[in-house]
């Protein structure tokens, strides 16, 4: 694979004195999606922008597909380069499709066929031109909004994507799916992307490389699971670990110490005069997890446990991660949810509470700042 973007020895000294960018050097392969991370102010933006020549470096030379773009007229640099930004700049008084079509529209392309481009671009971004198309930006929402962004700066067929904080403005819920949508569009269209953002997490979900930013100076420059299990110096450690009991989450297995030992009864049991607690866990013959019922179904009735007894969908093997048994909590509004074996077809284990597991992920947390190798999660069972 050629290499699209090469930085060669650039610095980015603004009139006031401040170094923003300090003699970077880093290449950015075709079809690659390298993010640029760090806090507030490191120059990530200012990086991005020097690309497009939006900002002018004091020194070094940038690369585009092998040109130098010092020797390029910008009005031309930025036809082959997307440019996608938080705050999307859309006309508010052209539709979704015009929006959408305006580059192309600009290059001379034929209005009916940059119409017709851009209604195939915002299907790929998830939004049907049939319903949005005619729409005017004030009627999207932030989310439909940015998707617009995105097929935008895809209009020209640009090579290379500048994106910089695409999906900062919108809420978690929808910018993981933002970011999903995507991953999935990227995989189709294989840009050279060039994507800012100041969260790890968006980082190491998108990028095939992530350069981790200091002050005007790139730290660290690899691959999201060697920059999270590697750091190569204190401050990418304390960067990527800032929100380590998140990531503790997803690493950290459910264990069968973890567990609580509710009350059982069996499918077969005469139904109890007293459960002797609130609930009780219901098995079948063979031990394996059937459901649960509850003090107020067991009092006064008749028959069999089985007769009264609920199913349980709350449920996980041994070995899942904490973060998938939270996601099944919350997603089954469940208070607790059963552990099963899965070596022994679904032979129950045990409850997993939320305080047990507030405190398997503190134990874990505790483990790693103490650097006690962890337990691997199950693969196999991590959705
Ligand atoms: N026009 C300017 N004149 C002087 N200093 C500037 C100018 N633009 C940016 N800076 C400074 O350069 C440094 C890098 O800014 P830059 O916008 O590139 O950072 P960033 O990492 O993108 O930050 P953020 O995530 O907050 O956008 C900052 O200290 C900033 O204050």
């Amino acid at each position: 694979m050629g290499r699209m973007i090469r930085f060669e020895r650039v610095t980015k000294r603004y009139a006031d004195g401040t170094t923003a960018v300090d003699d970077l050097s880093f290449e950015v392969a075709e079809g690659e999606l390298v993010t640029l991370v760090g806090p507030s102010g490191c120059g990530k933006t200012t990086t991005m922008k020097m690309v497009n020549r939006l900002i002018e470096p004091t020194g070094g030379r940038i690369f585009v597909d092998g040109q130098d773009i010092a020797e390029v007229d910008p009005v031309r640099l930025r036809r082959r380069i997307g440019y996608v930004i938080q705050q999307v700049g859309l006309f508010p008084h052209k539709t979704v499709l015009e929006n959408t079509a305006t580059v192309p529209h600009l290059l001379g392309v034929k209005r009916s066929a940059a119409r017709a481009r851009a209604a195939e671009l915002l299907a790929l971004v998830g939004l049907d031109p049939s319903v949005h198309g005619d729409r005017y930006p004030e009627q999207l929402s932030g989310g439909q909004r940015q998707r617009v962004g995105v097929a935008r700066a895809l209009a020209a067929d640009p090579p290379v994507l500048l994106m910089d904080e695409p999906f900062g403005a919108v809420d978690p819920v929808v910018r993981e799916h933002l970011q999903s949508e995507f991953l999935k569009l990227q995989s189709e269209v294989r840009k050279t992307v060039l994507f800012v953002t100041h969260d790890i997490e968006e980082a190491v979900r998108l990028g095939d490389r992530i350069a981790v930013y200091g002050q005007g100076r790139i730290e660290q420059f690899d691959a999201p699971a060697t920059v999270l299990g590697a750091p190569a110096t204190p401050y990418v450690a304390d960067f990527v670990g800032a929100d380590r009991g998140l990531k503790r989450l997803s690493v950290t297995p459910v264990e069968p110490g973890d567990l609580e030992q509710p009350p059982i009864v069996h499918l077969d049991d005469a139904l109890p005069r007293e459960l002797g607690s609130r609930w009780a866990v219901v098995l079948d013959r063979d031990d394996n997890l059937h459901g649960w019922i509850s003090a107020g179904q067991a009092a006064g009735g008749t028959g069999t446990v089985g007769d009264h007894a609920r199913r349980m969908e709350a449920w996980l093997p041994v070995g899942a991660s904490l973060k998938q048994a939270f996601a099944t909590m919350l997603q089954h509004d469940a208070g607790w949810i059963a552990v099963i074996d899965r070596e022994e077809r679904g032979r129950f284990l045990g409850v997993l509470t939320p305080a047990r597991l507030h405190e398997a992920l503190r134990r874990s947390i505790d483990a790693d700042a103490r650097d006690v190798p962890r337990t691997d999660v199950d693969l196999e069972t991590v959705g």
